[in-house]
Order: structure tokens, then sequence, then C-alpha cells
């Protein structure tokens, strides 16, 4: 049976060391700023956002949240978004996608400066981790958490390790694939149009799964000692559990592979928890830059 990598547990640990060096950084006057904004009501969005806020508060940092109606115009938002730029209190900028119709996801996340968007999602960010210099960007938050998580199982240096991540967005899978080359493993971005993806998976030492596709990596597409990083997070009914009822389910058949694997994240209490984690570690990193201090390694 597989190790669980347990994401609650390493989330819980890595928020504990952001608020520990937030104490410190308030000592010399500097309070970490986080601003959250919601367009819309769309109910998981905010459970998400809400939890973002409440995280950020946990970790001492200065926390606001910014909910703006479902009809708010794109230039409204792009004013928000200026006067936050602006606030040297705020360190940290998070617009929570998806937006409403009437207004441009990508106009937005350009408008941020990107000292402040701790999504990794402007183009300086996705640029500088694109070319191997993380170290100095924000790298989005869910595949750094996965990072993390692959580091704890399997060290720093990947060398010999074949990758496969299968999705190719540009939140998950390309910086995914970037960051696990960057740690010298042998990566392949596998997709929708990728032929015989069950050999292509058996190859991989680390798999991630990140396509949004309930359970469709089956225990026989994993290699046998194989780390696998779910970072599927799907909504399926669970009529067992009663009328109406759902539950969350990976990209991974969690009890297929269980059996394969070496080491597996679950879902949920995997790469969920520590995407909001991460964001808390970009947050007290875009602190500490700002003052001009290094960020530190947590
Ligand atoms: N600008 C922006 N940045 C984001 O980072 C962003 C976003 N927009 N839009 C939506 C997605 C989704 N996302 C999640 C974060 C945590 C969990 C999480 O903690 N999930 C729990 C379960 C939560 C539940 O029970 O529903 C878990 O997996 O254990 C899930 C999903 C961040 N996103």
């Amino acid at each position: 049976m597989a190790r669980i990598i347990d994401g609650k547990a390493l989330a819980a640990e890595t928020t504990g060391k952001v608020a520990h060096h937030a104490r410190d950084l308030s000592e010399k006057g500097i309070v970490p700023g986080l601003a959250v904004v919601l367009v819309g009501e769309d109910p998981a969005s905010q459970v998400y956002v809400g939890a973002k806020s409440k995280r950020a508060k946990e970790c001492g940092f200065h926390s606001v949240q910014h909910d703006l109606a479902a009809d708010t115009p794109e230039n409204e938002l792009l004013e928000l978004i200026a006067r936050l730029n602006a606030d040297p209190a705020i360190h940290g900028i998070l617009v929570q996608l998806p937006l409403p119709e009437q207004i441009d996801p990508d106009r937005v996340i350009q408008a941020i400066a990107p000292k402040k968007d701790v999504d990794g999602f402007h183009y300086m960010n996705v640029g500088m981790v694109a070319t191997g210099s993380a170290g100095r960007a924000f790298v989005p938050c869910t595949p750094a958490g996965a990072m993390l998580m692959i580091e704890r199982e399997l060290g720093s240096d990947l060398s010999g390790k074949n990758a496969v991540v299968i999705g190719r967005s540009n939140i998950v899978g390309k910086p995914m694939a970037s960051l696990l080359l960057a740690a010298n493993a042998t990566v392949t971005i596998a997709h929708s149009r990728t032929g015989d993806l069950p050999t292509l998976a058996r190859s991989a030492d680390i798999l991630v799964a990140a396509v949004g596709r309930p359970e469709m990596v089956r225990g026989d597409w994993i290699k046998p000692g194989a780390t696998v990083i779910d970072v599927g997070i799907n909504r399926i009914d669970a009529p067992e559990r009663g009328e109406g009822k759902t539950r969350l389910v990976g990209d991974v058949a969690y009890a297929e592979a269980e059996r394969v694997a070496g080491a597996i994240t679950p879902v949920p209490g995997g790469v969920g928890p520590m995407t909001i984690a991460m964001l808390m570690a970009n947050t007290l990193a875009s602190a500490c830059r700002a003052a001009g201090m290094p960020a530190p390694r947590l």
C-alpha cells in the first residue's frame, strides 16, 4: 500500500512556518498584507475565498476581502486593482477565478503589479518560472504546493526520474512541467490528444494528474512504486450517501492507485490545502522582498 502524502498536515506545517516568520517581520514593523477579490456570488468561490482570507488572518497578516457584484464592469475592477497596486499595506493581490463574462480575465491579471501577483499568473512571473528563475518569481500556488510534496517525498534533485504531467493548463500543467524540469526530472506533458496515455503514464516515476476528469487515471496506469500527485478536485454525485449528496474525488481512482503507487496524495486533504498554504508563503515572500529582505526558505 502506498504512503499517503498528507497535504493537510504539510499545509499546517507550512502555514505555521509562515506565521512564525510573519511574527518576526511584525516586530520590524512590517505586516504582510493580502487582498482577495471576489466578483459575483458563486458559492464554491465564496467558500475558497473565505478560506484564503481566514488563513491569512491566522498567519497574522493584514487580510482584506473585496466582494464585488456579479455585474461589476471591468473598468471598476481595474480601478480597484490600481488602488491595491498603489497601497503599500498590500503585498499580495488575488482575483478569484473564474470571473463573470463581461470581464476579460487576462486583462485583469496583467493589470496586477507583478511584484504583488501572488497567484503567479502575470506574464512576468510566468516567464521567470519558464526560464528557470522561479526563485525570484511568484510560482503559481498549486504547482508550488505539489512540488513541495514531491520534494518531501523524493528530495529536491529529481535526476534520472521520469515525470509525466497529464494536463497542459497555464495554471497547473505548464508551470508544473517547468518546475519538474528545473529539478532535473525528464518531463513529458500529456493531454487529451496524447496517444496511448496509459502506457505513457506507466513510464512515470512521478505522475501528476491535472485534467479535471473524475478518477480518469486507473490503477493499471501507474508504475509500481511511483509518486502520484492528484491535482483534480471533482464534485460527483454520491447517491450511496443519500438523496442529492455529493463527494469530492480526484483525477486518480484512489482505491486502485494506492495499491500500486509508492506514495499518493488524497482528495480531499492533498494538493488543495497546499494551494492555500503556498498563497500564504507567496504573500510572506512579497512582504520580505518589499522590505529588501530575502524570502525565507520554508
Ligand atoms: N485566482 C485564483 N487563484 C486560485 O488559487 C484559485 C482560483 N483563482 N480559483 C479557484 C481555484 C481552486 N482553488 C482551490 C484551493 C484550495 C482547495 C482546497 O483546499 N480543497 C480542499 C477541499 C475543499 C472542499 O471540501 O471543497 C481539499 O482538497 O482538501 C481547493 C481549490 C484555488 N483556486
